[in-house]
């Protein structure tokens, strides 16, 4: 079989694979392992000899597949050939998502089968039919290796109880795999679309998974992501897919981190993996089929649930789900005894073996496991910084900020601050949040060290900020400014109603690309006093303590610590396809200032900034007209006289057919309502652009002050006209007056001019 190995061409450089050419199989480093061509036989990812394992005879061996290289026993990573190490010669290229249509390798791409934040997963035709074919999108460090490792393990698990392995070239500039693409939907799209299962269904759920589980376990592997969304029906069986290898470690806009934290046990929280940690979430999973919701498991309050908790649920079931999702996971049975039990509850026994169901002891396969797990995959105290106190300080279990991952409020928030790439203000808004709900909910801890717990429990890698912001509250609020996105505080869509029916229970998310919602009740605000005082997870600063005093940040609700942790709320008036667009562009380094310019419209961002100022200097001047209303001030230019407003008073009272006198009222109230108009075109143009129509706000925000600035303009108009009416009426009554008292003296004095004349002339000798 070494002539397959030399067969394979060479890796080559970065870059995107070329047409046609066959880049298939995974390269090892000579003399390690051996590649096999797709066309003919299955490509394995294969490891160095090294020492076997039970894992190693399990694998592809033992399903019959010939195998000449060994399983990697532990987690693969760098090393492992097919993962380039520190000194391959190729590194993680920059995200590329290519579009349908696209060859990689002997494969083309016919359509996507759907993304989370690592990977996209798409249908792909080859010469031996059609596969799922996934290829990785995130460039993070350990993405390479993490989904090299999902690839190997894949490799090992041989289609038992997942999708075959069938190709794959982890060292293109692409790195992809194909599997054999099972047909079907998931368990979510189906309990979506048809409601709940039947008991005898929802059995056959639990017996092929817990297989499933049982073969990754003698992998020596967690799966940790157990959901609906993670299992697909084919039409003979059901299959897990999602080695959780890699959850999480994608961009901060996967949706996939809310159905992952719905269905986690709680000792994954404080990040201590047990053997029997996906048992919880199978028995979540469980419950979910039956009824189509989640319970609240209570689980942080460290009880068991009980029938009340899980609702009506077929009584087969019950004390199979109830044993599945104690609290403690040694209280859990095994996945044997498990298997055992459905098996008798699919053949329809009448009494169940209760000790099949009880606690047990840690069997052979599952001792070694969960160290393994936590260092083989890097995940999740991947996402705590090396710096982090959590590293020397782990978390305890029980410890009141374990607590704040169920607020959905401040989890929402964070998720919109982290998905925009401001892990800096997240730690600001965190110390904001402990000002609002009191310092004890974060036990002692430091903001910063309660974000970095908070994002290794949501599986969240470190962020990259926007090229040109600053890592802070204040970068934050500025980039999301800039991007028309909704500000803290300001409310949005509203959240999907929930069913009112059981206050107790909550309506599980049965999707992945759901809707996103936002956290409109809890309002950061601006951090209390920027009171920096140290670095944390590299040079980010942080806040002083979580008991650092500041002001309240607005209305916030109280957490609820017995809730299990809804999905995050991401921000609403966003897909979640523009979010991941602009993390990806934040994400990329060759991103230019260009690339930027472009995103705001370039030309036109230039054209919309100057349209913008228009109705501001409108509002200006209808101000500047208000002030000439006051006594004394209308010695000021009249703004109203200008051309443009002159002209359209005419324009007014000649549409209008009213008397030329009312033209200059009208070329006053032509600066409002212009003004007006021209915020209304400018918004409508903006929403329109940014395909954000539901940001009105702004507009009518506009609309309410010109209506104020016109009815105070047209109050006190009216008031000045009455006031000049009847100073005008006084004086020309003064002016009656004046003339008529003149005119009285006038006519007094001639008659007794003529009086006197007239008695003069009387008086006089020579007249008688
Ligand atoms: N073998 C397969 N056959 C058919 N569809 C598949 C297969 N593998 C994956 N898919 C589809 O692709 C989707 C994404 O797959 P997957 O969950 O493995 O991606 P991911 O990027 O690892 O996601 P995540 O962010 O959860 O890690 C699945 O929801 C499923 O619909």
């Amino acid at each position: 079989m070494s002539d397959e190995t030399t067969r394979t061409p060479a890796v080559g450089p970065a870059g995107p694979p070329a047409r046609g050419v066959d880049r298939t199989a995974v390269v090892p480093p000579p003399g390690t392992a051996r590649v096999m061509p797709p066309q003919t036989s299955p490509t394995r990812v294969v490891a160095p000899s090294g020492p076997q394992t039970p894992a190693g005879r399990t694998g592809s061996a033992q399903a019959g597949v010939p195998r000449t290289g060994a399983v990697p026993s532990g987690p693969v990573g760098p090393g492992v050939p097919g993962a380039p190490s520190s000194a391959a010669p190729t590194t993680p290229a920059p995200p590329r998502i290519p579009a349908t249509g696209e060859v990689l390798g002997p494969y083309q791409l016919v359509g996507s089968l759907g993304h989370g934040g690592f990977a996209h997963v798409y249908r792909a035709l080859g010469q031996g039919g059609e596969v799922a074919l996934k290829v990785l999108t995130n460039a993070e460090h350990g993405s390479l290796d993490r989904f090299v490792g999902e690839a190997a393990l894949l490799d090992r698990l041989a289609g038992r109880g997942f999708p075959r392995l069938v190709s794959a070239d982890l060292r293109s500039a692409t790195p992809w795999f194909a599997m054999e693409l099972v047909p079907g939907p998931t368990l979510a799209q189906r309990v979506s679309a048809e409601g709940p299962l039947p008991p005898h269904e929802v059995l056959r759920v639990a017996d092929d998974v817990l297989d499933a589980l049982a073969v990754l376990q003698e992998e020596h592997f967690l799966h940790r992501d157990v959901k609906p969304a993670n299992i697909i029906a084919a039409p003979d069986r059901y299959v897990l897919i999602d080695l959780g290898i890699a959850k999480g470690h994608g961009t901060s806009t996967s949706t996939h981190a809310a159905g992952t934290i719905s269905y986690m046990a709680p000792e994954l929280f404080v990040r201590k993996p047990h053997a029997r940690s996906d048992v919880f979430s199978l028995g979540l999973l469980l419950i979910f089929l039956a009824t189509g919701q989640l319970p609240n498991d209570l689980n942080f309050a460290g009880r068991d649930l009980t029938p009340a908790d899980v609702g009506p649920l077929d009584q087969r079931l019950l004390p199979l789900v109830l044993a599945m999702t104690r609290h403690r996971p040694e209280d859990r049975p095994p996945l044997h005894n498990l298997s055992r039990t459905v098996a008798e509850l699919s053949a329809g026994g009448a009494g169940l073996d209760p000790s099949l169901l009880a606690a047990a002891d840690a069997t052979t396969v599952e001792r070694g496991l969960v160290t393994e797990v936590l260092t083989g995959s890097g995940a999740p105290t991947g996402a705590v910084a090396p710096t982090s106190p959590l590293a020397s300080n782990p978390v305890q279990q029980g410890e009141p900020m374990t607590n704040l991952v169920y607020d959905q409020q401040l989890m929402g928030r964070l998720h919109q601050v982290h998905g925009d790439g401001f892990d800096g203000a997240a730690t600001e808004v965190i110390s904001v949040y402990l000002s609002a709900v009191g310092p004890q909910r974060a036990g002692g801890r430091a903001p910063a060290e309660i974000k970095d717990y908070l994002w290794a429990a949501m599986r969240w890698a470190p962020a990259f900020t926007p090229e040109g912001y600053a890592d802070t509250y204040d970068g934050w609020v500025a980039y999301r400014q800039r991007h028309g996105l909704p500000l803290p505080g300001v409310p949005t869509t509203p959240a999907p109603p929930r069913p009112a029916a059981d206050p107790t229970r909550r309506t599980a998310p049965v999707t992945h690309q759901q809707a996103t919602q936002v956290a409109p009740a809890f309002r950061p605000g601006p951090p209390p006093g920027r009171m920096m005082q140290g670095q944390t997870s590299g040079t980010r600063p942080v806040p002083a303590s979580a008991t650092a005093p500041g002001p309240m940040p607005g209305p916030a609700t109280a957490p609820q610590p017995a809730a299990r942790p809804q999905p995050p709320a991401p921000a609403p008036t966003r897909r979640d396809d523009d979010l991941r667009e602009d993390s990806r562009g934040a994400r990329d380094p060759a991103r230019s200032r260009d690339d930027q310019r472009r995103d705001t419209g370039g030309g036109f961002g230039v054209v919309a900034t100057l349209a913008g100022w228009i109705p501001r200097i409108l509002l200006a001047l209808a101000v500047y007209q208000l002030v000439r209303l006051l006594p004394g001030f209308d010695v000021m230019p009249n703004a109203a006289a200008l051309p443009l407003f002159a002209a359209l008073g005419d324009l007014g009272v000649v549409l209008l057919n009213l008397d030329p006198v009312w033209a200059p009222r009208l070329a006053e109230l032509s600066i409002p309502l212009l003004g007006i108009v021209t915020s209304a075109i400018v918004n409508l143009f903006r929403a329109v652009r940014t395909r954000r129509g539901g940001r009105t706000w702004p507009f009518w925000l506009v609309v309410v002050v010109w209506v104020i600035v016109i009815a105070v303009q047209g109050v006190v108009g009216y008031a000045q006209q009455v006031t000049q009416d009847a100073r005008d009426s006084l004086q020309e009554q003064r002016e009656q007056l004046q003339e008529d008292f003149e005119q009285g003296v006038q006519d007094t004095t001639d008659d007794v001019r003529d009086s006197l004349w007239k008695s003069l002339e009387d008086a006089l000798p020579w007249n008688n």
